[in-house]
C-alpha cells in the first residue's frame, strides 16, 4: 500500500539531534566523494565542501589528478587521492575505511571509468550515494542494477531517472516504475525535481522546501555532498536522503531574498547550510 509522507520540519525534528558537545572529528564521520573528470574537478569541489559544511568531520575526495591542485587550493579542510590518469578516473583505489561514500558528480562516462565503476560496485560494501554520470552509467549498463547494496540512494534529475528506468507517460506511471525500481533493487531513490519526492519502496516523502533558484549547475552536486555526509554521520539512509533533501531547500527558501533567484548559485547552497541548520535548532 502507498503511504505519502511530508518533509516540513516536524517531520524531520522526529529524528533531528544536535551534535554532541563531546564528539570529535574521528567520530563525527568521514565522508569519501568519488567523481570528477578533466573541466569537471568543480563537481567535486562543490560536493566535498558541502559534506564538510553539513558537519562529517573529515572529508577525503578520490579524483583524476589534474584536479589535485584545484581541490587543495579551492577547499584546503578536504583530503585528496589521486587516480593514476589525468584525465578521468580508472581505477578507484583508497587506504581507509570511509563511513559514507558519494560517487559521480562530474565523474563522466568514459570507458575506462566505466570498468572502475564496476570493478568498485562489486566490491564496496559502504553506505553509498549514486548521482550524475555514475547513474547514466549504470543505466548504459543495466545488468548492473544487481550489483546495487541494499539502502544506496540514487539521486537523479528526471532525464537521469528517464535513462534509469525508461520513459513515462503520465506522472502516474513515473511514480509506478519508481517504486517498482525501489522495491525491486532495494534502493533509495531520490526523484529530484520541484518539488523533489524520496521514494522508499511503497512510501513517497515530498519535500516542501525549494525554489527555482535550485536550477543553477552544481545544484545537484551539492546535495550529493549534504547526503553523503550526512550518511557518514551515521543517519539510516532514508533519514540522510529525507534531511538532505530538506536542507538543501531550505538553503534557497533562507537565501533568496537576498540574493534574487537569478543570482543564487551552488555555492550560495554551501553557504547557507549553517543558517539552514540553525532553523533546526
Ligand atoms: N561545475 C561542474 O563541474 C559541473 C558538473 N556537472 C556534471 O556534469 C555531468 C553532466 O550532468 P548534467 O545533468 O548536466 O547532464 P545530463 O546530460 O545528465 O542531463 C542534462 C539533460 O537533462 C535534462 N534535465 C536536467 N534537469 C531536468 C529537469 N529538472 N527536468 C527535465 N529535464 C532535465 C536537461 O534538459 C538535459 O537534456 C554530471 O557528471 C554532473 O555532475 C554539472 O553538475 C554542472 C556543474
Ligand atoms: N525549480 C526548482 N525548484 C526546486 N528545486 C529545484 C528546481 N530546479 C532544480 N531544483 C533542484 O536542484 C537540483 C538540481 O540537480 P541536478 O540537475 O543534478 O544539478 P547539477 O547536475 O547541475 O548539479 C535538484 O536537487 C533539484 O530538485
Ligand atoms: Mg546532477
Amino acid at each position: 500500500m502507498i503511504t505519502s509522507v511530508s518533509i516540513d520540519k516536524n517531520e524531520i525534528l522526529k529524528f533531528y539531534k544536535p551534535i554532541a558537545v563531546d564528539t570529535h572529528k574521528g567520530i563525527q564521520g568521514h565522508a569519501l566523494l568519488i567523481g570528477g573528470s578533466y573541466g569537471k574537478i568543480g563537481a567535486v569541489c562543490l560536493s566535498s565542501k558541502a559534506a564538510l559544511k553539513t558537519g562529517c568531520g573529515l572529508v577525503t575526495v578520490f579524483i583524476p589528478k589534474c584536479g589535485y591542485e584545484i581541490l587543495q587550493i579551492a577547499i584546503p579542510e578536504v583530503m585528496v587521492l589521486t587516480d593514476a590518469k589525468k584525465r578521468c578516473i580508472s581505477n578507484i583505489s583508497f587506504d581507509f575505511q570511509p563511513n559514507a561514500i558519494g560517487i559521480g558528480p562530474g565523474i563522466g562516462q568514459h570507458e575506462l571509468t566505466q570498468k572502475a565503476f564496476l570493478k568498485f560496485l562489486k566490491t564496496n560494501t559502504t553506505p553509498l550515494v549514486i548521482d550524475a554520470d555514475a547513474l547514466n552509467i549504470l543505466s548504459q549498463n543495466k545488468a548492473w542494477f544487481l550489483l546495487l547494496q541494499s539502502g544506496s540512494i540514487l539521486t537523479p534529475h528526471p532525464k537521469e531517472l528517464e535513462r534509469l528506468i525508461g520513459k513515462w507517460t503520465s506522472e502516474e506511471e513515473k511514480f509506478e516504475k519508481t517504486i517498482s525500481f525501489s522495491l525491486q533493487y532495494n534502493v533509495i531513490i531520490v526523484m529530484k525535481g520541484a518539488p523533489t519526492h524520496i521514494i522508499d519502496g511503497e512510501t513517497i516523502y515530498k519535500n516542501t522546501t525549494g525554489n527555482p533558484a535550485l536550477a543553477t549547475a552544481g545544484s545537484g552536486d551539492v546535495l550529493t555532498g549534504i547526503i553523503t555526509s550526512l550518511l557518514a554521520q551515521g543517519h539510516e539512509p532514508i533519514q540522510a536522503a529525507i534531511l538532505g533533501v530538506y536542507l538543501h531547500g531550505l538553503t534557497a527558501d533562507i537565501a533568496v531574498s537576498k540574493t534574487g533567484i537569478q543570482s543564487f548559485i551552488a555555492s550560495d547552497i554551501i553557504d547557507h547550510l549553517g543558517e539552514a541548520f540553525l532553523s533546526l535548532e
